[in-house]
């Protein structure tokens, strides 16, 4: 099937000469949450700019469900709907007002019953006559999403959708974004929480410094950079590392308390087995094995590191 999203050689060199995004290629499939993670003015927001058509890029074409953003803006923006980071709307109308007139804008004739749906969906019916200015910070959140929502768009763009909220409205939103997955919407979002990334994307892309350093399922990238860890705590410390362990990947912590052994989760064997042979036959003994898997964080840390050292190695 035709991707929802596609993207071909994108750049955006700004008027003063800032370079911020270099030849992107990407596609979003249908149906499907996409997370756009990346450290502070790695681009994304410039990239989601571009395909919503808010900017323009300087090379390249992006496709919405088939229609170039550019030169088909109205058609191609009728796919999307986007909640930006800013939260910005009129204070003085009421929220059923608000949606409606969003709805308005796309030049969609009236559809009371769908933005009761929405409004519902988000948890706003019984606010639906709340002036804007009287909500909560998580309130006015929805409204936004009910507003990118209002035009019926296959695409839904979320632009740090959880920056600043609290704990159990982030989870709501998941719960949110989750549903409008399962009615057929394709999502794509930003974040600076690998968290969210973990929580909720099919796949990932990493952006650092206007490129996009990987696109990956989420489950293969773990796996792929995921490590796992096993530690073993002793019977009795340990000053230093026996020799005969000199094979393994091995770390002293904890004041000779524990034995960390790294090892590779791609690998067919993982040397648990050989480890703990050797580990008897050197008569250390243990009272605990203990495993854990690296996670998305560290996984990311790592490759804005290695993608730095790439940059500076080349000059
Ligand atoms: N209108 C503009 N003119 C010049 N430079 C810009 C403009 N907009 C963004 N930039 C620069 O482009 C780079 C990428 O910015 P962008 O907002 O896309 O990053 P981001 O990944 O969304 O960051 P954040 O996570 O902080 O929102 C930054 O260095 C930013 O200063």
């Amino acid at each position: 099937m035709q991707p929802i999203i596609s993207i071909q050689g994108v750049g955006k060199t700004y008027a003063g000469g800032f370079t911020a995004l270099k030849s992107v290629d990407l596609d979003i499939e249908r149906g499907e949450i996409f997370a756009l993670l990346g450290p502070n003015g790695a681009g994304k927001t410039t990239l989601i700019s571009i395909i919503c058509g808010i900017v323009n890029s300087s090379v390249g074409t992006v496709l919405a469900d088939g229609h170039d953003i550019q030169r088909e803006f109205r058609h191609a923006r009728s796919k999307i709907g986007l909640v930006p980071q800013e939260l910005s709307t009129d204070s003085f109308e009421s929220v059923w007002a608000t949606v409606n007139f969003s709805r308005g804008l796309f030049g969609k004739a009236p559809d009371p019953a769908y933005i009761e749906k929405i409004l519902r969906q988000l948890s706003l019916w019984e606010k639906r006559d709340s002036k804007i200015m009287a909500l909560s910070g998580g309130m006015k959140r929805r409204v936004m999403i009910a507003k990118a929502l209002s035009h019926e768009p296959k695409i839904l763009f979320l632009d740090e959708p959880t920056a600043g909220v609290d704990v159990e409205l982030r989870r709501d939103m998941w719960e949110m974004v989750r549903e409008l997955r399962e009615n057929g919407v394709t999502i794509i979002l930003t974040t600076h929480y690998i968290e969210e990334a973990e929580e909720m994307a099919d796949r990932i892309g990493v952006i650092n410094h206007g490129q996009l350093v990987l696109v990956e399922d989420k489950h293969t990238l773990m796996r792929k950079l995921g490590k796992k860890q096993l530690t073993v705590h002793l019977q009795n410390p340990l000053q230093t590392l026996p020799e005969a362990l000199a094979e393994f990947d091995l770390e002293l912590a904890d004041d000779g308390h524990q034995l960390i052994y790294t090892f590779d989760t791609q690998r067919e064997q993982t040397g648990i087995a050989e480890l703990l042979r050797s580990l008897n036959q050197q008569g250390v003994e243990f009272r605990d094995l203990h495993s854990s898997e690296s996670s998305l964080e560290e996984i990311f840390v790592n490759l804005v590191h290695q993608n730095q050292n790439e940059r500076l190695q080349a000059g």
